[in-house]
Formats: C-alpha cells, sequence, structure tokens
C-alpha cells in the first residue's frame, strides 16, 4: 500500500492550497479528486464565472443609463452567446493554471472519490488504498435543497445552470436571499429577465446590518426586480409554461409565477460517504466536520478546510485554513500564519451596491459588551461618488471607546468590495482612527470617503 506524508481529499481552494503548503515541506503529497472537472467551486461554479458575468452586467446597465452620464448609447443589450462565450474562455484560463499545477510531477494526482477505512487509510472508488501520515478533509459543498413540495424538479435551475447560460430567460424567479440568490438575481434582472426573488427573512441578506440591507433592496426595486421579502415558501407547482411558486406572506398566500425557478436556498457540507466514522470524524449539528482552531477533526491526523468545515464559505477562509492546517500537520511552525482570528473576518457581496463588511459588527460589539462609538457618512454626499452618479449607501466605523481602535467597519457602495481593503489593514492591525487619520487619502477617490468618519470618531474621542 502506498504510504505518504501528507493526502489532500478534494483539490479545490482547501484541500489544493494544503496540498501546495505540504509540498513545500515534504516531497510526499498526494491529492485525491474526484470530481470530472478539477478546479473547485470557486474557479469553475462560483466566484470567478459568477464575477465575470456580474461585471458584464454592470457594464450593461451603465451602458443603458448613459444619459445620466451625457451620451448617447442606442440599444446597449446583452449577447447571450457572446457573454457565455467570454466566461467560457475567461475561466478555462483559470482552471488550465490550476489543472497545470496539480498534475504538476509534484503531487502524486488520483482522479477518485475517496473514504476513510480507517484512522489512517482512505480506499478510492477502485479500490486502491492509500496510507497517510496526515490528511486535509477539503471536499467543498453541495447545493442545499429543503423539503418544500415541487422544489425537487428536475427542470429548477441551481447557481451552476444560472453560471452557464447562453440564451436569456425571459423570467425567473429566485428563491432565497442570500448571497447567491441577490447577486444572480441581478444578474439576471440586469440582462433582460424579469425577476421576482422570494426571501424568508424580512430582509435580503439578512446577516447585515438592517439598513445595508434595505440599501441593496431599494436598488434592486429601482432597478425594477420584484422583491417579496417576510414570506414562507409553499409548494412549487409546474405550469404549461413554466413555474408558479406559491407562498404565505404576511398571512395571505400569494404566487409568483415565472419560466425558471432558481433555488438559491444555500449549500450543505459535501460530508457523506466520507466513511467519517470509520477513521473517528465526527460532525456538527449542520453537517460541517468538526474542527479546532488549528483546523484539527477528532481523528488526531485529520484536519479539514473549506466549505466542508466552516464555518463560513468564503474561499479565501478556505485557502488560510488549508494553509496553516498543512503547515501545523507538518510541524512548520509561521510567524505570519496562525490560526484564522475571526474577528477579523473580511466578506463582500457583488451586488451593485457591493456589501463589504469586516472585523466585528455592531451586534457582535453590544453582545461582547464593548464600549465604542459608531460613525457614518453617506455617498450621496461625496463628490467622487456623486460624480460617478453612485449614490447609494453609506460607510460605517466601529472605534473602540477610548483607544480609537477601529473593530469593525461596513460599506454599502459601488466597488465596497475594494474599499474595505483599507479598513481591514486597519482592523488586522490594530490601527487607530488617528493612525489611518495620518495616511493620505487621495481626493478625488471614493476611498476618501473613509476619512470623515474617522475625523468624527477622533473628534468624539
Ligand atoms: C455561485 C457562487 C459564487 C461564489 N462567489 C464567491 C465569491 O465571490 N467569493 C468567495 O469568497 N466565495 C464565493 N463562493 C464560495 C466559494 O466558492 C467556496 O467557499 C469555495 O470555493 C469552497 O472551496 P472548498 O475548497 O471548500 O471546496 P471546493 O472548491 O468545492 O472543492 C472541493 C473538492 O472536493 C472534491 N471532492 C468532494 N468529495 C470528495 C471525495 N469524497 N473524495 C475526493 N474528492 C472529493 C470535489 O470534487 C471538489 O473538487 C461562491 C459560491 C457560489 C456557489
Ligand atoms: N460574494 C461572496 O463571497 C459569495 C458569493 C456567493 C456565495 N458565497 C458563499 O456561498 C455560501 C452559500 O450561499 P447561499 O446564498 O447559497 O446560501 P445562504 O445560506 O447565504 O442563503 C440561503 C438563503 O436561503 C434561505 N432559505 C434557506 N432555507 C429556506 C427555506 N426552507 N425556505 C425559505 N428560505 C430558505 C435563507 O433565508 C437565505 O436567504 C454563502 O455562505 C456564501 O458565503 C459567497
Amino acid at each position: 500500500m502506498k504510504e505518504y506524508d501528507f493526502i489532500a481529499i478534494g483539490g479545490g481552494s482547501g484541500g489544493f492550497n494544503a496540498a501546495r503548503v505540504a509540498r513545500g515541506i515534504t516531497d510526499s503529497v498526494a491529492v485525491v479528486d474526484g470530481a470530472e472537472e478539477l478546479g473547485g467551486l470557486c474557479i469553475l461554479r462560483g466566484c470567478m464565472p459568477s464575477k465575470t458575468l456580474i461585471y458584464s452586467a454592470e457594464v450593461l446597465h451603465l451602458a443603458q443609463n448613459a444619459k445620466k452620464f451625457g451620451l448617447n448609447i442606442p440599444n446597449a443589450t446583452v449577447d447571450m452567446p457572446a457573454l457565455h462565450q467570454r466566461k467560457v474562455e475567461t475561466i478555462k484560463e483559470f482552471s488550465d493554471y490550476r489543472v497545470e499545477a496539480m498534475r504538476s510531477r509534484k503531487y502524486d494526482l488520483y482522479r477518485s472519490f475517496a473514504k476513510f477505512i480507517d484512522s489512517n487509510t482512505i480506499e478510492l472508488s477502485d479500490g486502491t488504498q492509500l496510507r497517510g501520515k496526515k490528511f486535509i478533509i477539503g471536499t467543498g459543498s453541495k447545493v442545499s435543497v429543503p423539503p418544500i413540495p415541487g422544489l425537487d424538479h428536475e427542470e429548477i435551475w441551481t447557481s451552476d445552470t444560472v453560471l452557464d447560460l447562453d440564451f436569456l430567460p425571459e423570467s425567473a424567479i429566485v428563491l432565497g436571499g442570500g448571497v447567491v440568490a441577490c447577486e444572480l438575481a441581478q444578474f439576471l434582472n440586469r440582462v433582460g429577465s424579469k425577476v421576482t426573488q422570494i426571501q424568508r427573512s424580512p430582509h435580503i441578506l439578512k446577516d447585515q446590518a438592517p439598513d445595508v440591507s434595505e440599501t441593496v433592496e431599494k436598488a434592486f426595486r429601482d432597478e425594477g426586480m420584484d422583491l417579496f421579502t417576510g414570506t414562507s415558501l409553499k409548494r412549487i407547482e409546474k405550469t404549461d409554461d413554466g413555474f408558479k411558486v406559491v407562498f404565505d406572506q404576511g398571512g395571505f398566500e400569494k404566487a409568483a409565477t415565472a419560466k425558471y425557478v432558481v433555488n438559491a436556498l444555500g449549500r450543505t457540507p459535501n460530508t457523506q460517504n466520507l466513511g467519517l466514522e470509520a477513521a473517528g470524524i465526527e460532525l456538527l449539528p449542520n453537517g460541517q466536520i468538526k474542527t479546532d482552531e488549528h483546523q484539527l477533526t477528532t481523528n488526531p491526523d485529520v484536519y479539514a478546510a473549506g466549505d466542508c468545515a466552516g464555518p463560513f464559505e468564503i474561499v479565501h477562509t478556505a485557502v488560510l485554513q488549508g494553509e496553516y492546517a498543512a503547515r501545523h500537520a507538518l510541524k512548520e511552525p509561521s510567524s505570519v500564519f496562525g490560526p484564522l482570528n475571526y474577528d477579523h473576518m473580511l466578506d463582500v457581496v457583488f451586488t451593485d451596491p457591493q456589501v463589504a463588511r469586516v472585523g466585528l459588527t455592531q451586534k457582535a460589539l453590544d453582545e461582547r459588551g464593548i464600549e465604542y462609538i459608531t460613525a457614518d457618512y453617506p455617498f450621496d454626499d461625496h463628490g467622487k461618488s456623486i460624480l460617478m452618479e453612485a449614490k447609494y449607501g453609506f460607510v460605517r466605523l466601529f472605534g473602540e471607546k477610548p483607544s480609537g481602535r477601529i473593530l469593525g467597519a461596513e460599506i454599502v457602495s459601488k466597488d465596497a468590495g475594494e474599499l474595505i481593503h483599507a479598513l481591514s489593514v486597519a482592523v488586522s492591525n490594530n490601527l487607530t482612527a488617528a493612525d489611518l487619520l495620518k495616511t493620505h487619502w487621495y481626493h478625488p477617490t471614493l476611498a476618501e470617503i473613509i476619512s470623515y468618519p474617522l475625523e468624527d470618531i477622533v473628534d468624539e474621542l
């Protein structure tokens, strides 16, 4: 039986990056991945294809609103086959690069699903057995199908389908109000579908501050989307020309019809059929693999990273978790890379306006009893955003009292995902509002808006 120092089960962002770091420490590394197409979710059916399409839709939206900018761009419309082709070519470049790295002689690559048969042995589909001194599980997640009558109809779309469209759907109902639902609903609406979005909670993006969600909701409605919130899904019926979605809202039964339905009701970790019991690996009640701060599972030789382990389903956390786990497993201490500090968490929603957040939220600050100052500033009163016709949203900072340390920030605006990084540097490095005010904030930029709430915090202290 072949034995390795380190085996990655899954070659996505978590598993592959763990293997890459492990290979810098030992020559004995294998990657086992059962996917038909190598590359992982982010490259093939997640971040990269969605952001490629969303960027095109943003360009189209700007062109369709050309009059606001004193321009005349007649008939700006989508060319779905061309959009699709651009996505295919862009993604191929990213996936070719990843596949080349995986196929290089650096790793032994096994194209198979794996399952544990004991604490240090896995079995592949053809019966091959591999022993590992250390393992990482990075098996990702799959679309979840909650038990709503009709939701399991084979013609109901998921994010995979929307990201692969080469024609314009005349209408679509997007179920859910999470990140996938919001990003894809606005994409479909902007390219020209009639979109209805149905969300269970009182607001879309329910984990964000209510006024953040309300800003995005206003933008969606201003763009012509039908948005129902505070609903309970009852059933989905197939009709002659599409689907009917029946739901409750405020005690009344309502229905929406469209040619297509997109299930964006969340994802569930890929932790089934992995033989986890045989290896003594425990799950959390939500199906994620239980890990400690070192990404170690309840088996002392097996680590887990990415969507299968949580607590977030975000690429950079999957990468950092995988890299750190490999160093920890192979006893390569690092003064730079330690366990992840989720108090510095960064996340971005690629709607327009974008939603970006770093550090502690107001809710977390209150729960921990931390004394803080809140300062915010709106984009409809800022020079650069006014000239860009990008007036939705605001920046909000949370400064610790009395130190002035920036503990958290949220931005909802055009390109908030770029702007937030200045504050991410501050949060991760314990910088104060006064430290940040020593920075040169260039005029006129969107970023200089951050200096106004910083001044408020310094003044108030
Ligand atoms: C539409 C969409 C858009 C997204 N956009 C963003 C974004 O903009 N930014 C962001 O940060 N995140 C985004 N995400 C989330 C991000 O894509 C995931 O968090 C990330 O890709 C997860 O990486 P992973 O390594 O955990 O899993 P994956 O990349 O899914 O890798 C898992 C691998 O394990 C393999 N595997 C599974 N079971 C086995 C087994 N038993 N044996 C062997 N191999 C196995 C699979 O074949 C797969 O290749 C998006 C997700 C979606 C769905
Ligand atoms: N920009 C990004 O970083 C990005 C983009 C896309 C996805 N992702 C990641 O992918 C993960 C999956 O995203 P997602 O949007 O699929 O999941 P999610 O968990 O964020 O959202 C699921 C949505 O479905 C709703 N829902 C779930 N069950 C329901 C039911 N039975 N009835 C009615 N509504 C129900 C929830 O209320 C929620 O609105 C996220 O955690 C996110 O981190 C990130």
